[in-house]
């Protein structure tokens, strides 16, 4: 398995990196979507039917099976041998990150299902902050495993 696992690690590693590409690109653009719902379209109009339309899309089509894919072929570069020492503290920046970011996918997730009821309760100014949490957590990221401290 190891070295089964060796043998294809240029294939793994540039399928982690597309799919972390298209997640980004969705955990960036889904709370900017919110941003214009909440301060441009507001509930109960038909933009408000479109703007949902396009979240429940980035979010099923784009983030989820990019989310799986990432973590798929993350954990099996995990899995190959001599890529990780755990004595080493980037493995843990990175995962303690990582698992942040899944939060956030999650959290955007529930907040699309307020979208839908109508309930949402957060403004346009929060949901821009909350935009600055993957890039933070991006930048730990790839400093972690390319800097490897
Ligand atoms: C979701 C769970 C994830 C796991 C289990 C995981 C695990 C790994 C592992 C073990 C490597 C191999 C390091 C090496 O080749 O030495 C790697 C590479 C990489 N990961 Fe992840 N990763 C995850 C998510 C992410 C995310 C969210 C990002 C970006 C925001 C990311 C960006 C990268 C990059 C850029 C590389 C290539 C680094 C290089 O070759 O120097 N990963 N990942």
């Amino acid at each position: 398995m190891g070295a089964f696992l060796a043998d294809i690690y240029p294939w793994t590693k540039s399928l982690h990196i597309v799919s972390v590409i298209a997640w980004m690109a969705g955990l960036f653009y889904l709370p900017r979507l919110y941003v214009y719902h909440v301060e441009v379209v507001g509930s109960g109009n038909a933009t408000d039917d479109l703007f949902q339309t396009m979240e429940r899309r980035l979010l099923k089509a784009i983030m989820n099976p990019s989310m799986i894919s990432t973590w798929l072929f993350g954990l099996l570069l995990v899995m190959t041998p001599g890529l990780v020492d755990w004595t080493m503290i980037w493995p843990w920046t990175k995962g303690l990150s990582v698992i942040l970011m899944t939060w956030f996918h999650m959290w955007l997730a529930v907040r699309r299902k307020e979208f839908i009821a109508g309930t949402n309760t957060l403004t346009g100014r929060r949901y821009r902050m909350m935009n600055e949490f993957p890039t933070i957590l991006m930048l730990i990221i790839v400093f972690s495993v390319v800097m490897k401290f």
